[in-house]
């Protein structure tokens, strides 16, 4: 079947859009990547998402004409990256996540809450709050479909959420699909704005799929870029190559201090957005650095070992030993100085990007939502509840079907 997959990440940089063909069943299935691209989306619609993802205000009309202006363009990209091929027949649309709000502990998530009692901390707060999670991403299915004439499959993390879980991250179980191994542990690192993984478990053991694990290590690019914006006047939006940070050097004391932050130690199941690793974040991190005296490029190397240490200590705490291979993958991946940073931190386990195990790295996110959206058709469950806490596996995404013929 050929699926296409959208997906705006938490860098908010624009829309990446698959092509692809998948068989199969369950976690058995193949894949072909026919076409990928990234569609930025226009600045006036970047400046306004990157407002709201800053808790600027907006109306309900104005976020009804924001959400139909995000999926007016995830409904271009859907069509371009057909352009030359022969059409799809269903579309998997993540769309943009504008607020992301992890379930209370002891209350909404699955492993914990227990019902028919109000947990500890849900007692505090006040009736209004659910212990729920929430998570809100814009560009309805609806106009997508409405747009393109084809089914559209959106809104994954809802049901997730509903299970009790974090709705988030989703990837792991396409990761179990198209990058396990018969003989070894791997983590799938993905370093978009944010950073997740997905241990997978060597698939000779029998009950490999429950041992999987999945959570966000905290900040990938978020806070790099913000840095790079600021510390260039705006002139410059990544660091490529990791170039800038690379002539600089990390101070280890700051890493430490920011280190031992409450996200960092917390044991999976766990999410995070930008309302943590965002704008205010880097503000603090900014202020601690004054009494360093650090240079830009210092600066830029302690986010960037920030980043590294965070993921590489993150499997030192959570998982039962150390994978036998890492695979890179998201933006951060092209990012020379980061890698060679996780390389150096996890010594003797290569790091390489999932490229080269065959795996398009910018583009497996999109491919995950193709995938999910197949799944969703197929009637097969797109959560695992070891990565985001969830009760049980459920379906994934509402279904938008089109009735208007253009
Ligand atoms: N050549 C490069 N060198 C350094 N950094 C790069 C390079 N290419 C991309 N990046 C980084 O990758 C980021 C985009 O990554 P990606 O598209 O995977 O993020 P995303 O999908 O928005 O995030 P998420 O996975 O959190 O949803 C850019 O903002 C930039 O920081
Ligand atoms: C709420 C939300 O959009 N979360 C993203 C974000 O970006 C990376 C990380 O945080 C991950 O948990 C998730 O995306 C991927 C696609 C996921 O669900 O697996």
């Amino acid at each position: 079947m050929r699926v296409i997959g959208l997906i705006s990440g938490t860098s908010v940089d624009g829309i990446d859009a698959v092509l692809v063909d998948v068989s199969g069943t369950n976690l058995d299935i193949k894949i072909e990547l026919v076409a990928g691209a990234t569609y930025p989306y226009p600045t006036y619609l970047r400046e306004r998402i990157l407002a709201v993802c800053a808790d600027k205000a907006l109306s309900m009309a104005e976020l009804a004409e924001l959400d139909d202006a995000i999926a007016c363009a995830f409904a271009q990209a859907a069509q371009n990256i057909q352009l030359g091929h022969s059409p799809a027949s269903l579309i998997g649309s993540h769309g943009q996540t504008v607020y992301h709000r992890p379930p209370v502990k002891g209350g909404g998530e699955g492993e914990r809450g227990r019902r028919g009692e109000l947990p500890h901390p849900y007692s505090l707060l006040p009736t209004t709050y659910s212990p729920l999670g929430y998570s809100l991403q814009l560009g309805r299915g609806a106009v997508i479909a409405h747009l393109t004439g084809m089914t559209t499959i959106s809104n994954f993390r809802a049901a997730d959420i509903a299970a009790g879980g974090h709705g988030a991250p989703l990837v792991p179980r396409v990761d179990a699909a198209l990058l396990s191994d018969f003989n070894e542990g791997r983590c799938i690192q993905n370093i978009g704005g944010i950073g997740n993984v997905a241990y997978v478990p060597p698939r000779h053991n029998s009950n490999w799929l429950e041992k999987l694990r999945g959570w966000d290590t905290g900040p990938g690019n978020s806070l790099l870029d913000l840095a790079v914006e600021h510390l260039s006047s705006g002139t410059k939006t990544y660091d490529e190559n990791g170039a800038w940070a690379a002539s600089g050097n990390p101070c280890n004391p700051l890493v430490e201090k920011w280190l031992s932050q409450d996200y960092f130690h917390l044991p999976p199941p766990k999410s995070t957005g930008r309302e943590l690793f965002g704008a205010s974040y880097l503000q603090n991190c900014l202020q601690d650095a004054e009494a360093y005296q650090l240079s830009p490029a210092d600066i830029l190397a302690t986010l960037a070992e920030l980043t590294a240490a965070s993921i590489v200590r993150s499997y030192r705490s959570f998982l039962p030993q150390l994978p036998q291979r890492v695979l890179l993958c998201g933006g951060g991946s092209r990012n020379l100085y980061l890698k060679n940073r996780i390389q150096h931190l996890l010594a003797s386990v290569p790091v390489m990007t999932t490229d080269e195990v065959g795996l398009n790295a910018d583009f497996k996110e999109a491919i995950a939502f193709a995938v999910l959206a197949y799944w969703r058709h197929m009637g097969t469950p797109g959560n695992l509840p070891t990565a985001t806490g969830a009760l049980q596996e459920v379906l994934l995404g509402d279904v938008s079907q089109s009735v208007f013929r253009w």
